[in-house]
């Protein structure tokens, strides 16, 4: 479970949180969403232990992210906006590195790499230099990554980015798969038809806070019908909060 309360963080004059709240149980997907800018990466940056925030915290099954990140760390896998992978290494070297470092040793670990290639579609690729990937090849790596040592909490920020439809359709499945196994996984993502995919609940950030929380259903039941009838989206849902055209989710 995760449980970010009151988090605030500023960069200089730039407040990129401001009161950020938002809980995941075991078994929830949650897709974050809102426009550039709206505090969805520094939110995954903070929860991750990687920026502190100045006020508010984070806890991972009760343990505080800042104050116990050894007890933190195993429980945590985060597929951050910027790939962190060797790039002159091979892919399966990538993944008995980052593997070996979430402590995952011999049997499990070749047990685990095996099966995350193969549900990633990396199996292809693993004697490939990862400077020698596309960016949709790299991209899956770095996201294998993030699910090789199987955490209780999974954070992706727009892993999608750049896959073509059977990668996406791939790591969908595959994050959908770990949910059900009891992750909790905070979902960054631009493009809103992924939402029903994953069967995900919405946290809408704007301006570093969330301010629309709920479950799919729950939050467009309580928009207004369009004036032709027409039953409400999560297009419009987005819309309401941030007043962002449509177009601009696919285009982001
Ligand atoms: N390291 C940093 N230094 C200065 N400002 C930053 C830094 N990181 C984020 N910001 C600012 O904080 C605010 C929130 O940024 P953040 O990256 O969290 O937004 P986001 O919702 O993830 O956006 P996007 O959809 O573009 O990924 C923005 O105004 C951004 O310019």
């Amino acid at each position: 479970m995760l449980l970010a309360e009151g988090l605030h963080k500023r960069y200089g004059p730039v407040s990129a949180l401001a009161g950020f709240d938002l809980r995941i149980a075991p078994g929830e997907v949650v897709g974050l969403v809102g426009r550039n800018g709206a505090g969805k990466s520094t939110f995954a940056a903070i929860a991750s232990g990687l920026v502190r925030p100045d006020r508010g915290r984070v806890c991972v099954a009760g343990h505080d992210v800042t104050r116990e990140p050894r007890l933190v760390r195993p429980l945590l896998g985060l597929a951050a906006q910027e790939l962190a992978l060797y790039p002159g290494a091979t892919v399966i070297e990538n993944l008995r590195f980052f593997g070996g470092v979430q402590g995952l040793r011999g049997r499990r670990l070749r047990e685990e790499i095996e099966e995350v290639g193969v549900a990633m579609r990396l199996d292809d690729l693993w004697r490939r230099r990862v400077r020698t990937l596309s960016g949709g090849q790299q991209r899956r790596v770095h996201a294998a990554v993030a699910l090789l040592h199987r955490p209780a909490v999974l954070l992706l920020d727009e892993p999608t980015v750049g896959a073509d439809p059977a990668s996406r359709k791939a790591l969908l499945d595959t994050v959908r798969g770990r949910a059900r196994a009891g992750a909790a996984v905070c979902y960054t993502t631009h493009y809103l038809p992924e939402l029903e995919i994953l069967d995900a609940t919405v946290a809408l950030a704007e301006a570093g806070r969330v301010v629309a929380r709920g479950t799919r259903a729950d939050l467009l039941a309580a928009l207004p019908r369009a004036a032709d009838g027409r039953a409400p989206t999560l297009d419009d849902l987005f819309r309401q909060w941030t007043g962002a055209p449509t177009e601009a989710l696919d285009a982001a």
